[in-house]
């Protein structure tokens, strides 16, 4: 019984130091995850320095963590996506644009949420 709980264990550690390893090949390998993760630097550091409330915290770390996990699951789209049929077909191109259109929503509601929490703190 306590056998099974340790290998349970084990492996759901295993799991999350995959996933960990992915979340650096994301972020190693990646321009766009890049580009994301440093603008979630700067709009934590602006988020201290404007004191923003925990409500405006809850948005703002809900929206960075929305559009980089969104972001991640558009590369593996494209890595499924190139894997499976390397040379271009338009039905290849329609799954990425759909992909990338999925990060775009995601990206233009992080903007909206931005603008509404710093505006009234800048003008
Ligand atoms: N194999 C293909 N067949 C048809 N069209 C493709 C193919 N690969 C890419 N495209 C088109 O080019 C666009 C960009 O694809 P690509 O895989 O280069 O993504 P990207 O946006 O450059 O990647 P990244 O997220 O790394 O910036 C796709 O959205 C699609 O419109």
């Amino acid at each position: 019984m306590s056998e099974k709980k340790d290998s349970f264990l084990v492996n759901r550690l295993k799991s999350v130091g995959w996933a960990f390893k992915g979340a650096l090949i994301l972020l190693r390998t990646e321009a766009s995850i890049k580009i994301q993760f440093a603008i979630a630097i700067l709009v934590t550091i602006a988020g201290f320095y404007f004191e923003i409330s925990p409500t405006e915290w809850l948005f703002q770390v809900a929206m960075i963590g929305l559009v980089m996990s969104i972001e991640g699951l558009n590369t593996a789209i494209e890595f499924i996506a190139d894997f499976i049929h390397p040379e271009r077909h338009d039905k290849i191109g329609r799954i990425k644009d759909v992909a990338a259109g999925a990060v775009f929503i995601a990206a233009i509601s992080a903007v909206i949420v931005a603008v509404i929490i710093y505006y009234p703190k800048l003008f």
